[in-house]
């Protein structure tokens, strides 16, 4: 069976692996006005607006650059309608009457402005060529970092919400147009000054040969700008598409996955679903060609038409005696040339037009991103908090909106839903952390541990209730400073593709590498031992795919990860399963320094799913699908009276080591039988 089908659809790769159909729907963009502007009257309104967008990219970058580009083009432009003016005065001269040795000594004057505007012209064209080369990467430096900028200071939820993904896959590209607008632009001006020169010299010579120029190249304009505007909106609907297929691609050649894709035998299956990814993608690509064929045999037919009027109107007033050769000579040539100005700038228009819409979902990534912006400034957070308080806090995490806004992209209400995709995470939660403690958080899958802990950083606010630190809400105080306070181990904290000791200084990414602290905190969790067998100590550079490369193993990442958040040396620490991939014996000394570091004042949050190794925890929340269930100390959620969810977990855990009996060993229970036997 063939596996990719209507592009409409999607190929039933999309629908296997992505579980539905990946193409953008048009009709959402319109939905959701201006997501991007489709038709040719408000592209063309956007033109201007995206030119002077460029312009103030230019002028951040290079301000001189851009001066000697547009005086450069001007001259330019200047030089060749002088030099227009120039072979007139010539052709008028040779073919005037008298003797051939007087015609050409007469035009020799006019022949010297020639080549001087020719020569003026060459230098400013250079000088132009040189700005621009100078402008255009700087222009595209320029772009990418204030696109960088705003994607690195969006909230959480604007990453993880599909609308923003989309905007900042598109405009991921608007930096390369820019960069390219830069240059069309240059030639937008140029061909707008030769073309202006032709046309005022063709006016003078006669009013009627300026509009037949122009009617000769509205065709082509309209094929070219027709074609753009099909390329955009095709690029838009295929962008999910286009990054899925990648997806595929780069999985193939990651190293992560190597293993798996091996033994599994994943890698013929990646390639078929591959291709028939990319049958579907040349089949909209053909339909593209085809569409532009046919509009180009169109534009040509008609501009067949124009020319022929064209000349014939010019035959026809040199047989009249309304024009003279030398004129009509010199119209033929301004006509040629102000027809080739007139191309360029279409096509320049065109390329302008078709990078200005990449620029505008640029522009548009800005505005968007300047919503979601985490806020600088607020509240300073206290110097000694005492106590951390979740009060009636209730979370969902933000819901994909899907293609059709208010629905799920397949037609369904929001009200039609499984009422379980509305249960939020956390559901009226009060718990208390206080400072200088270990408080863990414990609880199955999914109950909520790890969005705890991201509230608590502050990376989302609660729906409802509030997080207090000594009473202030947190939604009032300075992010900057409250993050300064936190040291974060995610269960996925990640694993840098840098040199060993850049994984753990990039814990303090503001300060200047410590190295006598890097090696003290390494030291903390073990990880010394690590970077002490590796071929080039600290300078080790922990990504396999490059030259030098080294792997290490799970465990030992999670020793160097651990060791990022003590360099960070925060107030608050935030352990998330920080020893799921530790041998017994890390494990233990592990939780044994983290227990210390309460000792010397920080606080730590710890969350396991070992529940022995809370046993040390001075407080202990119980989770269970969002709410919390129990909070005490170890002891006091063990007692045979508390009954509750943590005691029932832990029984299950330590009823799976009591079953093993370890040869030549007594198991405590032996003994207490033993006794109790006697
Ligand atoms: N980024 C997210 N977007 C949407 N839903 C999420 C997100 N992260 C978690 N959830 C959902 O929120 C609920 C709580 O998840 P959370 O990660 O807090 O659980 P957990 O107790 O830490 O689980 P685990 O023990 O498996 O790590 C789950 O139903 C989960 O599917």
């Amino acid at each position: 069976m063939r596996e990719g089908t209507e592009a409409g659809e999607g190929s039933a790769s999309e629908r296997l692996l992505f579980g539905g159909p990946l193409l953008y729907d048009a009709r959402w963009a319109d939905h959701h006005n201006a997501y991007f502007e489709m038709s040719l009257w408000a592209m063309a309104l956007q033109l201007p607006r995206m030119v002077a967008f460029t312009a103030r990219l230019a002028l951040r970058a290079d301000r001189r650059a851009l001066w000697t580009v547009g005086l450069g083009e001007l001259v330019r432009g200047i030089g060749q309608a002088v030099g227009l003016i120039a072979v007139n005065s010539v052709l008028a001269t040779v073919l005037a009457a008298g003797t051939i040795g007087h015609r050409v000594q007469s035009a020799v004057p006019a022949m010297i402005g020639v080549a001087v505007t020719g020569v003026v012209g060459a230098l400013a064209d250079a000088a132009s060529t040189a700005g621009t080369g100078r402008l255009e990467p700087k222009v595209e430096r320029v772009a990418t970092e204030m696109y960088l900028a705003r994607v690195a200071r969006v909230e959480l939820a604007a990453i993880e919400d599909a609308r923003f993904n989309r905007l900042m896959d598109s405009a991921q590209y608007g930096a390369g147009s820019a960069r390219r607008m830069v240059k069309v632009c240059t030639g937008v001006i140029g061909s707008l000054v030769s073309f202006a020169a032709a046309a005022g010299v063709l006016t003078v010579l006669h009013p009627v040969l300026l509009p037949l120029l122009i009617l000769m190249t509205v065709p082509r304009s309209w094929a070219s700008l027709r074609s753009a505007r099909a390329r955009y909106a095709s690029y838009l609907r295929w962008m999910q598409h286009a990054r899925a297929g990648r997806l595929l691609t780069q999985t193939l050649m990651r190293t992560g996955p190597a293993a798996e894709i091996r033994v599994h035998d994943v890698g013929p299956f990646l390639l078929r679903h591959f291709r028939a990814m990319a049958e579907a993608s040349e089949a909209e690509q053909s339909r593209l060609a085809t569409g532009r064929a046919r509009v180009r045999l169109l534009a040509s037919a008609l501009t067949g038409l124009a020319a022929a009027l064209t000349y014939t109107s010019l035959g026809a007033l040199l047989a009249t005696g309304v024009m003279s050769l030398s004129i009509a000579g010199t119209a033929v040539l301004a006509i040629r040339g102000g027809g080739q100005s007139l191309t360029a700038l279409v096509l320049q228009v065109n390329n302008l037009y078709e990078e200005s819409a990449y620029v505008g979902d640029l522009e548009r990534l800005f505005t968007e991103a300047r919503k979601y912006t985490i806020p600088s400034g607020g509240e300073p957070v206290p110097d000694k908090v005492s106590l951390i308080r979740f009060e009636n806090v209730t979370f969902h995490y933000p819901e994909d909106v899907g293609e059709d806004g208010g629905e799920n992209g397949d037609g369904r209400d929001d009200a039609e839903k499984p009422a379980e995709r509305k249960r939020p995470a956390l559901k009226d939660v009060t718990l208390d952390i206080p400072a200088g403690r270990i408080v863990a958080l414990v609880g199955e899958n999914g109950s909520g541990k790890t969005t705890v802990s991201k509230l608590l950083a502050g990376l989302y606010h609660p729906d409802a209730g509030a997080v207090r630190w000594d009473g202030v809400d947190a939604r009032t105080l300075d992010r900057d400073r409250l993050w300064s306070r936190i040291g974060m181990v995610g269960q996925d904290f990640h694993r840098w593709p840098f040199t060993c000791r850049m994984n753990v200084a990039v814990g303090r990414p503001d300060r200047p590498v410590d190295q006598a602290a890097v090696e003290e905190a390494a030291a903390y969790t073990g990880a010394d031992t690590v970077v002490a067998e590796l071929p080039h100590g600290w300078d080790t550079l922990l990504s396999k795919g490059y030259r030098g490369g080294h792997q290490i193993s799970g465990g030992q990442w999670q020793r160097l990860g651990i060791a990022r958040a003590r360099y960070r040396d925060a107030d608050i620490l935030i352990v998330d399963e920080p020893t799921s991939a530790l041998d017994a014996r890390a494990e233990l000394e592990v939780f044994e320094r983290i227990r210390k570091l309460a000792d010397g004042g920080q606080t730590v949050v710890l969350i396991t799913h070992r529940l022995a190794s809370v046993r040390h925890a001075d407080l202990i929340h119980v989770l269970d699908k969002g709410e919390l269930v129990e909070s005490g100390t170890f002891e006091e959620l063990l007692r045979p009276s508390a009954a509750g969810v943590f005691r029932e977990l832990y029984e299950m855990q330590r009823a799976q080591y009591q079953d093993v009996r370890v040869p030549g060993r007594r198991m405590p229970d032996d003994a207490e039988e033993g006794s109790a036997a006697r």
